[in-house]
């Protein structure tokens, strides 16, 4: 009889906690389950997240509460808001989510894209300058894009005889165009032979980790949740891609170890971590942030978000041509017209390539890569909109709300790149509510180096080449993967040369 008492007690307790207590002082937002919160809205294949999302702003307005697991994500999903908050008050939104996934599959809150305080401002201010003396921003860095660039298109077009339209998927090329820039970046080698069957196998790693069954682990996961039937062949999963990709990087951080001579001019990421190390360690200085640990997980943020976030804005680019064919062709007219027979498009010609310029924003607002962008938390107590909230709470800048918002997008669903044109056309208008990279102080650290890869990429293969839907094929299906990034299912399109039309 007790007992029953007793449970009966706990089971109100729990139900008062859950429904009522730790909501008190958050902002409103849909009714939390016990223990997965929120989570379960997000789950099945076609579920659209951003439409959620919109749906949730609609019903309790710009600032609202989600619970992923047990843990209160504050969403801020109103453009002004997020400008008078991370931008105005950027420092209070510096931390990072911690939590038993971050600590069990990365070691902690290491690395840049998780860690916080003076571990990430240093880190963040080291990587840039590194970043900025490897030519990033810079002809040095369009040379090695461009070349890149080129051998993806050699490799395709070595497919076609001349005006024959052949069915290909585009993905391998682009991994591997990416994977080269990447990598030459951090680890300073071309992926060729053995190099190049690893790093497909670390792709693959990387691909099932941003999948939705892979990311609910980080949302559900703690040290029960872990033994729990499914969810713990979904966290042995993560655990073996983390493993693998962790070990193809220190495989690599140990090669430059053995060959590390600190007189030399480092030729890449590695190789100035190393020496930034030797310097300091010279001048008596503390290195205790730059452990091993340390430049093994910041070489994974650096190698993955590179990856990850640039091959896949690439794939929907070709979706969108394919789905789109009269405004591929306005993208052909203007290279022909203001490109002609030149072989080679440079960032000197961006300013001119308006439309193409425009395709692409208009590509990174639908295709809205990063759907829940990458949660922030606060360091204080904090204004946002009406609501204080306290220290500690997870908060997201809902960017990909904004992106499909009809007030600064209208008919938001639909593929225009005229949107980012002004009235002539021609000149290109700037939307400051398109944010891609996100805003604030925690804004990607990539960015520079992204709008480099996606401009010359992009402009450079549709100069060589034109694609369609097969014939006979029913048009791909648009609805992404949800995931970490939201990714296009598989597909193949038409390709035949330029020259050939
Ligand atoms: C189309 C390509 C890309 C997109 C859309 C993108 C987008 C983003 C977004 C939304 C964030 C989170 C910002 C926030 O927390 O509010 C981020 C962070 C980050 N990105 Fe990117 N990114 C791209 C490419 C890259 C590249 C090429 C690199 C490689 C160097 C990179 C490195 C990073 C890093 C290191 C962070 C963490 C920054 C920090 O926490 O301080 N990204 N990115």
């Amino acid at each position: 009889m007790f007992a029953i008492v007793l449970l009966t007690v706990l089971c109100g307790a729990y139900l008062v906690h859950n429904f009522y207590w730790k909501r008190r002082g958050l902002p409103p937002g849909p009714t939390p389950w016990p223990v997965v919160g929120n989570t379960l809205e997000f789950v099945g294949s076609s579920v659209d997240v951003v439409a959620k999302l919109l749906e949730w702003k609609q019903r309790y307005g710009p600032v609202y509460t989600l619970w992923m697991g047990t843990e209160a994500f504050v969403h801020v999903a109103d453009y002004d808001v997020m400008q008078e908050t991370f931008v105005k008050n950027a420092d209070a939104f510096t931390g990072r989510w911690k939590n038993f996934a971050v600590d069990e599959l990365r070691g902690g809150n290491m690395g840049i894209i998780m860690s916080e305080g003076s571990l990430w401002k240093e880190q963040r201010r080291f990587s840039l300058r590194v970043l900025r003396d490897f030519g990033v921003g810079r002809s040095i860095m369009e040379e090695n894009i461009l070349a890149e660039a080129s051998i993806m298109n050699a490799s395709v077009n070595k497919q076609l005889a001349n005006g024959e339209v052949k069915i290909m998927d585009l993905k391998p090329f682009i991994d591997e165009c990416i994977g080269n820039i990447i990598n030459g970046i951090v680890f300073g080698f071309r992926l060729e032979d053995e190099k190049l069957k690893e790093f497909e196998k670390m792709k693959a790693f990387i691909d099932r980790q941003v999948t939705a069954a892979s990311q609910m682990v980080i949302f559900l996961m703690g040290p029960i949740t872990i033994r729990l039937p499914f969810l713990s062949s979904l966290w042995k999963e993560s655990k073996n891609n983390f493993d693998e990709m962790f070990g193809y990087l220190k495989r690599n951080l140990n090669e430059h170890r053995q060959t590390f001579d600190p007189d030399a001019e480092p030729t890449d990421f590695a190789y100035a971590y190393l020496k930034q190390i030797h310097q300091l360690q010279k001048q008596g200085e503390s290195i205790e942030n730059y452990s091993d640990h340390q430049m093994a997980v910041l070489a994974f943020d650096l190698w993955g978000a590179g990856l990850e976030t640039t091959i896949t804005t690439l794939r929907w680019s070709m979706l969108y041509m394919v789905t789109n064919p009269e405004v591929q062709d306005k993208v052909h007219a203007e290279l022909r017209e203001k490109i002609g027979d030149r072989k080679e498009i440079t960032m000197a010609d961006k300013s001119s390539l308006t439309y193409v310029t425009a395709v692409i924003n208009e590509v990174q607002r639908c295709a809205n890569i990063l759907p829940l962008n990458v949660p922030h938390r606060t360091l204080e107590a904090v204004s946002v909109g009406k609501y204080l909230i306290p220290e500690d709470v997870v908060i997201v800048p809902s960017i990909s709300v904004v992106h499909m918002e009809e007030k600064y997008f209208p008919e938001p669903r639909k593929f225009k790149p005229e949107r980012f044109l002004q009235s002539d056309g021609k000149t290109l208008k700037k939307v400051d509510q398109l944010m891609p990279f996100s805003l604030g102080k925690r804004q990607c650290m990539g960015e520079s180096l992204a709008r480099m890869e996606l401009f010359l990429i992009f402009a450079n293969f549709m100069h060589n080449f034109h694609v369609s839907i097969p014939k006979g094929q029913c048009p791909p299906n648009m609805q992404p993967i949800n995931g970490a990034t939201s990714q296009p299912h598989n597909f193949s399109v038409a390709i035949k040369r330029i020259s050939s039309d």
